[in-house]
């Protein structure tokens, strides 16, 4: 029977969706399906009812029996009403409940995923996933629940109702029903198509606001306003165009059904009138079969839409398991341990790795970066600096070879542990919604007050925190957005000095600071940097100067590397890019180099 209301694909996502979430919502849905069952009886009642109607109050005229009756419709409407609003409350809870843990799965899912997912999926797209396709489940499960229990159940007791009262006019009614059902089978194809493209499209609306949004700077220097207009419109009418498409198919089936439907209740009614004469039926037995025919015309509508509205809610559903399911590539090993503390020497064996197959960006590289030393890697852009980096933190792995801590492969730590020992503090300095003191406090956790404004007075943040509204309590605005970017990178710092841990990465900025604030930021690195393990991506010459030793990237090879007054004391690739780096005008390594 099944088959007749699901496509087969779809029959292993309903499935899946049915065995994932009722067993948990099953007192939810207990309880709503005992209340829609009710529901359903107290329909078929109201119908049969209508024959001591009839009967009593027009045919036999019995007071006490009309009074009987009165009493009994009240009665049956009353529960009627009270069963409806269980199963509204129930229905909805669990609804609720599936789309908050949905999302939570959803977002489980997402953050455990490598950093090559994201640069697969836009957060547009993951955004609207996490949100809309979570209400798809939900709606999906509604659907299934209500058509199959009380729209089902109404519909058998109503054709009982039928049935009993008049058998052969419900024969007829048996003959032009299915046909309605019939017609609408065939819309529901092209319903999931559209409704394919809808999503596409409202994707493309949430990107558009998004980009916008963070690129507002950029939208208004360049006079983008129109541009970012026009594509918006674009996208909205897409979506106009294809909600009004849905809608027209799905009204498609009313006038199969309405005109199906009026015929066959026509026809019944013309008969009847000849069964009341001909065969000595009661008018009672007629009202009530007549009414439960009525009544049955809605569920009956809603079951053989069921397939169109299936469909519909189903694209949703199967995007959220795409993403549920979406394998992630870098996984902690089942017997993964934990990395025991040592003085944070980084070794690279043999490293080969690439982001895409058949490009590889590292062929055998070696390097070894000294325990509590400073490590400057410098070079042209795309020469493997950030590359270097993403293995450090064991963001992607490599093809073969291996990266070690203190003789430990990062393969077989614990990601938890891996992390721990190494603090981080990007060119792009983020910071999350919330205080100035939420921020710095992320760097470890259950940090005391006093422990968070000395890492801030370590990293020379503290003064100007207490110059603001509030302190350690100023709101920071979206990423930031109160505060300058040197202040954004000493909070950065401050979070990096409360972790206290013995690997430090450090992407420095390449956008210039004026000199005070990156006097304060280089007086902060210096005191943050002091006997740890650290490796900067260096873009300023004070930067090597202070290192311990420079690393040369070029073209994913070591080009050169050694102490700084090595380099420079013959002609080789640093001394090239130093040079450079001297020319007036020349602000950053890279740009010497370009
Ligand atoms: N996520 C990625 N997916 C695919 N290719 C990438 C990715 N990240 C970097 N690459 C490529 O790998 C190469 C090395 O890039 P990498 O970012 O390591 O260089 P870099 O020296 O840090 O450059 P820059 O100084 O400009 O940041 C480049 O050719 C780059 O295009």
């Amino acid at each position: 029977m099944l088959d007749n209301f699901i496509s087969r694909t779809n029959k292993t996502l309903v499935a899946r969706l049915l065995s994932e979430n009722f067993k948990k919502q099953a007192p939810w849905y207990g309880i709503a399906i005992v209340s829609m069952l009710v529901v359903a009886a107290m329909t078929s009642a109201s119908a049969w009812i209508m024959r001591d109607i009839v009967n009593e109050t027009v045919v036999s005229r019995d007071l006490n029996r009309v009074f009987m009756i009165a009493i009994a419709v009240a009665a049956i409407f009353a529960v009627k009403g009270i069963a409806t609003y269980v199963q509204t409350v129930f229905l909805s809870r669990a609804g609720n409940n599936i789309i908050a843990e949905t999302q939570k799965k959803l977002f489980r899912s997402v953050l455990g995923q490598s950093i090559g997912f994201y640069s697969k999926f836009a957060s547009s797209e993951l955004l609207m996933r996490i949100t809309n396709n979570a209400q798809a489940a939900r709606n999906v499960m509604d659907l299934i629940v209500t058509s199959f229990v009380r729209d089902l159940f109404s519909l058998l007791g109503l054709i009982a109702v039928m049935v009993i009262q008049q058998p052969w006019l419900s024969l007829i009614s048996a003959v032009i029903g299915p046909a309605a059902i019939f017609g609408v089978r065939r819309l529901s194809k092209k319903v999931r198509k559209i409704m394919e493209q809808e999503m596409v499209s409202l994707g493309a609306i949430i990107r558009n606001v998004q980009e916008t949004s963070s690129g507002i700077k950029v939208v208004k220097a360049f006079n983008l306003e129109d541009f970012m207009g026009a594509r918006m419109d674009r996208h909205v009418e897409e979506v106009e165009a294809r909600s009004n498409a849905i809608a027209k198919l799905e009204a498609a089936s009313s006038p199969i059904m309405e005109t199906l439907s009026g015929f066959a209740i026509a026809a019944v009614v013309a008969l009847s009138g000849v069964w009341v004469l001909e065969k000595g039926n009661t008018p009672g037995e007629l009202m009530s079969f007549i009414t439960a025919l009525l009544l049955a015309y809605e569920p009956a509508k809603r079951l053989a839409r069921v397939r169109i509205s299936l469909e519909s809610g189903l694209v949703g559903v199967r995007l959220m398991y795409e993403l549920l399911d979406h394998p992630v590539d870098l996984t902690e090993r089942p017997d993964a341990r934990d990395l025991v503390a040592g003085p944070g020497e980084i070794r690279f064996h043999d490293v080969d790795f690439g982001y895409r197959e058949g490009q590889g960006l590292f062929r055998k590289l070696n390097i070894t970066f000294p325990a509590g030393k400073t490590t400057a890697l410098v070079g042209p852009s795309g020469g493997g600096k950030s590359s270097i980096i993403n293995l450090v933190m064991r963001l992607y792995d490599p093809e073969s070879g291996s990266v070690t801590i203190d003789g430990q492969d990062l393969k077989s730590a614990t990601f938890r542990s891996l992390r721990e020992r190494m603090s981080y503090v990007g060119q792009d300095t983020f910071l999350f919604s919330g205080s100035i003191r939420h921020n710095i406090a992320l760097g470890r956790e259950g940090a005391t007050d006093e422990e968070i404004i000395a890492a801030a007075k370590a990293a020379n943040a503290h003064d100007f925190i207490m110059a603001l509204p509030g302190g350690y309590d100023c709101d920071t605005g979206e990423n930031g957005g109160n505060l300058s970017g040197g202040q954004k990178q000493r909070i950065a710092i401050a979070r990096a000095m409360l972790r206290d841990a013995e690997i430090l990465i450090l992407d420095e900025a390449t956008s210039a600071l004026d000199s005070d604030s990156e006097a304060q930021i280089r007086d902060a690195l210096a005191r943050l940097t002091t006997g740890r393990t650290t490796i900067t991506i260096a873009h300023r010459l004070s930067t090597v100067t202070t290192a311990h030793n420079v690393v040369v990237m070029e073209n994913g090879a070591v080009a050169e590397r050694g102490e700084l007054g090595r380099l420079l004391s013959h002609d080789g690739p640093f001394k090239r890019l130093y040079e450079l780096q001297l020319l007036p005008g020349k602000e950053s390594f890279e740009g010497a180099a370009e």
